[in-house]
């Protein structure tokens, strides 16, 4: 006899960071919820991604900062301590505490494997190898993250390369590192392993330069401190083959212009997808061959009767933590709404953040923060565009923090509102000043507003005045 499945208003799918914020807006707006999870709560961004690589690059980013202090003088960094730090954030890679705290919501932890099975209802796997039928009343959302991409290199699968989770899970350094992509997580990393004491880190990036989402100059900025650090970056190049004959022993990488690379490890950094190839997604007529396209409520747009809703990596609108997040409290509270039958299109509830463009911080040293376009995607979009740039480092603030600090700071204005709609900062310690921007950005502020924002002396937020100085002001 067929088990009867157990009720719930909303199934989510994934209970990474994004996954967990859905449960406690749709658990506080009286729903019930279920949350499948096949590994652990918290998801990539606790144990594999945002926190360890940030855990690791810390000692090395304040190495850094040490460096440029006349009187101070950085002690070489004890790799081990650091690994160490990185096992204490990600709480030894046990999920005990997330777990408790998705418990203490109210909410129904199903450890499993999930995947549809028809409208409304998700099969769960269970470690023990049992099944559970879970059915939804009212939203089935799916927060299933992404996974890396592999390039179809010859031998490289096969070469067991490291991926985000090995590099940010490394239990000793390697010595020699060959390092394919050249963005974010490629930039962070081959900082990360060459200031904590490998020999060679070798970038390989097919274009022509770092970062290709982020405005070129920030790119190029990187790219030199990587450099002056030992890394060595190879720009237009590619791997054509890769040999790894003995499991765990070097890695041979063949250069598309005839050279090779000897290696200890190899790293991964050419991307991610959508994780909805295997949640059977075809069991409700969609292919699962990319991200599921959603609307501003994040409901999937080609599901009829419109139960189904993805959030954070699983749609593909910003491989950001924080943006996930906030499309999840959107999506949990648009949901609540929907099944008590109130106003769902409240201010609060459609996204308008990832259209005004993503703010991010790259912790690279120099770390870059941006928020809004860039002046090229500004430009493609039709705006009036007149660009402003200035030197970070010929602020007080600024070079107040140390010896031959270098960055720049660079506004892209409307010139027809008077608004910013792009804000970068390259530079030492800059992360903290974007969400000024951020809020410049979202709230349409104009420049002769900004003008009464006085930035206290001697901070690096001056630079915020000499960039409507720039402009004119
Ligand atoms: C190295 C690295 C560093 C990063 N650093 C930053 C950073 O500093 N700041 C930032 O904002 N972003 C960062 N990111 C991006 C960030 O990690 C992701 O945007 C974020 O993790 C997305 O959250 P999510 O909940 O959508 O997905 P995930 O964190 O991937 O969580 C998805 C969860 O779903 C589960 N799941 C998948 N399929 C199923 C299934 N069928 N059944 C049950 N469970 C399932 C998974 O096990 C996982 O726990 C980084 C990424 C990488 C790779
Ligand atoms: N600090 C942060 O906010 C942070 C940190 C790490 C990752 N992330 C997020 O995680 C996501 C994934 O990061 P990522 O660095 O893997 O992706 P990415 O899209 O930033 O960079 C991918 C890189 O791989 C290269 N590439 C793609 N296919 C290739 C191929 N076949 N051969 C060689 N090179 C190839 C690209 O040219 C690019 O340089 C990003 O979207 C990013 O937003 C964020």
């Amino acid at each position: 006899m067929p088990e009867t499945p157990e009720q719930f208003d909303v199934i989510v799918l994934g209970a990474g960071p994004v996954g967990e914020n859905v449960v406690d807006r749709a658990q506080r707006g009286g729903l019930s919820v279920a949350v499948v999870e096949r590994e652990l709560a918290g998801g990539e961004c606790s144990y594999w991604a945002c926190v360890p690589s940030k855990a690791l690059l810390r000692s090395v980013d304040l190495a850094g900062e040490v460096s440029r202090v006349p009187g101070l003088t950085a002690g070489p960094i004890d790799a081990d301590a650091v690994l160490g730090w990185r096992d204490y954030m990600v709480s030894g890679y046990d999920d005990s505490g997330q777990v408790g705290w998705i418990d203490s919501t109210g909410a129904t932890f199903v450890r499993g494997t999930g995947r549809l099975a028809g409208p409304r209802t998700v099969e769960v796997s269970t470690p023990g190898g049992g099944t559970r039928t879970l059915r939804a009343e009212h939203a089935v959302v799916v927060a299933t993250g992404s996974v890396p991409v592999i390039p179809p290199v010859p031998g490289l699968a096969e070469a067991e390369p490291w991926t985000n989770r090995e590099v940010t899970g490394m239990k000793r350094v390697p010595d020699r590192l060959v390092v394919i992509g050249g963005g974010v997580v490629a930039c962070e990393m081959a900082q990360a392993v060459r200031g904590l004491g490998a020999s060679e880190v070798t970038m390989l990036v097919r274009g022509g330069g770092l970062l290709g989402r982020v405005e070129p100059f920030a790119g190029e900025m990187v790219a030199e401190s990587l450099r002056e650090r030992g890394v060595t970056i190879l720009m237009g190049r590619n791997a054509e083959r890769v040999e790894r004959p003995e499991p765990g022993g070097e890695v041979t990488v063949h250069l598309d212009d005839g050279t090779t690379l000897v290696a200890d490890e190899i790293l991964v950094a050419a991307g991610r997808r959508a994780t909805t190839a295997d949640i059977g997604l075809e069991t409700i007529g969609l292919d699962g061959s990319g991200p599921i396209r959603v609307d501003d409520s994040m409901r999937a747009t080609a599901v009829p009767e419109g139960w189904l809703y993805a959030v954070g990596d699983a749609n593909g609108r910003a491989l950001l933590t924080h943006m996930g997040k906030y499309q999840a409290r959107l999506c949990g509270d648009v949901i609540a709404a929907r099944a008590r039958g109130k106003q769902d299109d409240l201010p609060s509830m459609r996204d308008r953040a990832d259209a005004l463009g993503a703010p991010q911080v790259i912790f690279t040293d120099p770390q870059v923060c941006a928020v809004g376009r860039t002046e090229a995607q500004a430009r493609a979009d039709g705006i009036n565009v007149r660009a402003v740039e200035y030197e970070i480092g010929n602020v007080s603030g600024a070079y107040l923090l140390g010896d031959g600090y270098k960055g720049r700071a660079k506004a892209v204005v409307d010139q027809d509102r008077r608004v910013l709609v792009g804000v970068t900062f390259v530079g030492p310690g800059t992360a903290e000043l974007l969400h000024a921007a951020t809020i410049a950005v979202t709230a349409g502020v104009t420049l002769d507003d900004l003008w009464h924002a006085v930035p206290s002396f001697p901070t690096v937020s001056e630079v915020w005045l000499r960039l409507l100085e720039a402009y004119g002001l």
